[in-house]
């Protein structure tokens, strides 16, 4: 059975679950159940705190896991990113009472305060900067006005929570982060499981590519057709149909869902009509 690490709490917890879920695979009906074993797909899964899931993939002790890049990289495990996972995007940054830092160079000598003090060090140590690295669980922002650090170093998604706290990033982002799907940086030399790690791969694309294209499909005069297909030329290229009426055509594309709408304007603008749009409800590519 292929082991899959799913985070159990937390801002990647819910996504994931929907994700797997969308991919065909069975998961918990409720929070308080650590494991679950999804007999008809040969995997099991394991709900672990996101921090632990890279710890657990880098061990080999489960195949593959989701978890957050930043909190991967953090863990110096010895696990590796197969993909992204389409949620969980945040930037980690530096961050300091309005207006007391503008280069990352001051913070050397002073105390930052993060949950992620593995990302930290090594960035500072990159740069040459000595700094004390004070490690909190949560609610990093709070620390500077008790007086326990300097400079924070933390998730931002919508800058609220620094805002709230009046403090202001600085320098570079540390890091973009996303949730990412993991496995051992060095695995097992075992072909059912590789087989398995491919067709769960597969699946979960099938489910990125669903979510971020629908199908369109509109009937075009014929002269006009190197114009709308040009607007749609989908991923491999359209499906041109013969109509009944000689002098048109149908025409099936997929096209980016943020799109949507924009690429209906102009096929219209062109001349073609009848256009609809249908989601995706699975796909293979
Ligand atoms: N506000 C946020 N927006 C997007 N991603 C976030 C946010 N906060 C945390 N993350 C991501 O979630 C992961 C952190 O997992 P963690 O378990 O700390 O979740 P959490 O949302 O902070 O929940 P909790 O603090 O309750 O445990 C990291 O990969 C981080 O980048
Ligand atoms: O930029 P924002 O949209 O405000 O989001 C960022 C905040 O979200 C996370 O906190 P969380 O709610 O997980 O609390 P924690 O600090 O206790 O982990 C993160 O640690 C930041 O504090
Ligand atoms: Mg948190």
């Amino acid at each position: 059975m292929l082991r899959v690490a799913i985070p159990n709490k937390g801002s990647l917890s819910e996504p994931a679950v929907a994700m797997m879920k969308e991919a065909g695979y069975a998961q918990r009906r409720e929070s308080k159940e650590l494991t679950l074993t999804d007999h008809d797909n040969g995997v099991e899964f394991f709900y672990l705190r996101p921090r632990d899931v890279a710890v657990y993939v880098g061990s080999g002790t489960v195949d593959v896991g989701i978890t957050g890049r930043d909190l991967m990289l953090d863990s110096h495990s010895e696990a590796a990113e197969i993909m992204p996972m389409g949620f969980g995007g945040s930037t980690f940054r530096f961050a300091a009472r309005a207006g007391a830092m503008s280069d990352i160079s001051e913070i050397h000598g002073r105390r930052v305060a993060t949950s992620y003090p593995g990302l930290v060090r090594d960035y500072l140590a990159e740069r040459g900067i000595e700094a004390d690295v004070v490690r909190l669980d949560g609610a990093v922002e709070t620390s500077i006005t008790l007086g326990v650090a300097d400079v924070i170093a933390d998730v931002v998604e919508t800058g609220t929570t620094l805002r709230n706290a009046g403090l202001e990033v600085f320098g570079d982002p540390i890091l973009r982060s996303e949730a990412v799907l993991i496995r051992s940086a060095n695995p097992q030399a075992d072909a059912d499981a590789e087989n398995q790690v491919q067709v769960l791969c597969r699946r979960l694309q099938g489910v990125l590519v669903a979510r971020q294209y629908v199908v369109m499909d509109y009937d075009c005069p014929v002269a006009l057709l190197d114009r709308a297909v040009a607007l749609t030329p989908g991923l491999e290229s359209p499906t041109i149909s013969p109509l009944h009426d000689k002098a048109w055509v149908a025409v099936r594309s997929m096209v980016p869902r943020r799109a949507t709408n924009l690429v209906m304007d102009q096929l219209y603008g062109v001349g073609a009509r009848g256009i609809l749009v249908t989601d995706i409800a699975a796909c293979r590519l």
